[in-house]
């Protein structure tokens, strides 16, 4: 398989601990790709996105992305994090502009800048809050603005960090609708973790399912057949989607269930 990103024999273990959160992760994602991650509370999720995203340096094995080794943050990965983080005292339009002019600004014009940012925008259906500022908008809005700011430094992995988790259920289908439109229009490679095992699935290409932590590493990756586009009315009753749903399920809560549940 096409080894775009690829995630070899990696352990996370945090100063004062004395037993690793994540232990020898192997995961091959293929350019293009669409991958979840998914898995209970405190396994290693975050840990394993931080790595990916070069903000926590691997204590064992490592993340080689398109041959290279990834050492550190760069503009070739963007992270969305669940809470939007941007500049209150910047518009919308701001917002993204400056990430496009801290990144790819140099090799472009300011028409090439300004025209790139429109189309980012457009992407994510904010043009006409363009001139808003963040506490004009609403939460998916603003996670609407985080996302095309990501998208706009034109990374080559998206990092998606619950993006949806703060949103009520049908803001949050929205969004899953249109980063579902992004990743067809642009083909941005994306990790992004969930604990929602429906939006993993309507989602993703694969489920990589993290057993329990600490010491957690990857239980089970399900391949997700479902032909895209795909509509979410259309799979709630079919039975590939019904299966998909129904195997990331039984890891879950038959074969892994909640630690901190059962200890109750
Ligand atoms: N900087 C740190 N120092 C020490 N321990 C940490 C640090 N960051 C995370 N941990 C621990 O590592 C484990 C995994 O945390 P992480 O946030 O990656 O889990 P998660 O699967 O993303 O959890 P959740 O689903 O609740 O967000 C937890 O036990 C957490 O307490």
């Amino acid at each position: 398989m096409d080894r775009f990103l690829d995630i070899s024999r990696l352990s996370i273990q945090f100063p004062r601990s004395a037993v690793p959160v994540l232990r020898q992760v192997d995961l091959q994602i293929a350019r293009g790709e669409y991958v979840a991650v998914i898995g209970h509370s405190g396994c290693g999720k975050s840990t394993l996105l931080n790595v990916i995203a070069g903000l926590l340096p691997p204590s064992a094995g490592g993340v080689v992305l398109e041959g290279k080794e990834i050492d550190g943050p760069g503009p070739d990965r963007a992270v969305v994090f669940q809470n939007h983080s941007l500049l209150p005292w910047l518009t919308c339009y701001e917002n993204i502009r400056l990430a496009v002019d801290q990144t790819v600004g140099r090799k472009m014009s300011k028409a090439e800048r300004h025209a790139w940012v429109m189309e980012t925008l457009a992407l994510v259906h904010m043009t006409p809050a363009k001139d808003k500022r963040p506490a004009e908008i609403s939460g998916g809005m603003k996670q609407r603005i985080g996302i095309a700011r990501a998208l706009s430094m034109r990374p080559k992995v998206l990092l998606l960090d619950e993006p949806f988790g703060a949103l009520d259920a049908l803001t949050r289908a929205h969004l899953q609708d249109q980063v579902m439109e992004i990743h067809a229009a642009r083909g941005t490679t994306v990790v992004m973790i969930t604990h929602d095992v429906d939006e993993a699935v309507l989602l993703s290409d694969r489920i990589v399912m993290l057993t329990n932590g600490p010491n957690a590493t990857v239980g089970e990756i399900l391949k997700v057949e479902l032909p895209r586009p795909r509509n979410r009315l259309a799979l709630a009753a079919d039975p590939a989607f019904v299966a998909a749903r129904t195997a990331v399920l039984e890891f879950l809560h038959a074969r892994h269930a909640n630690p901190a549940m059962s200890a109750a």
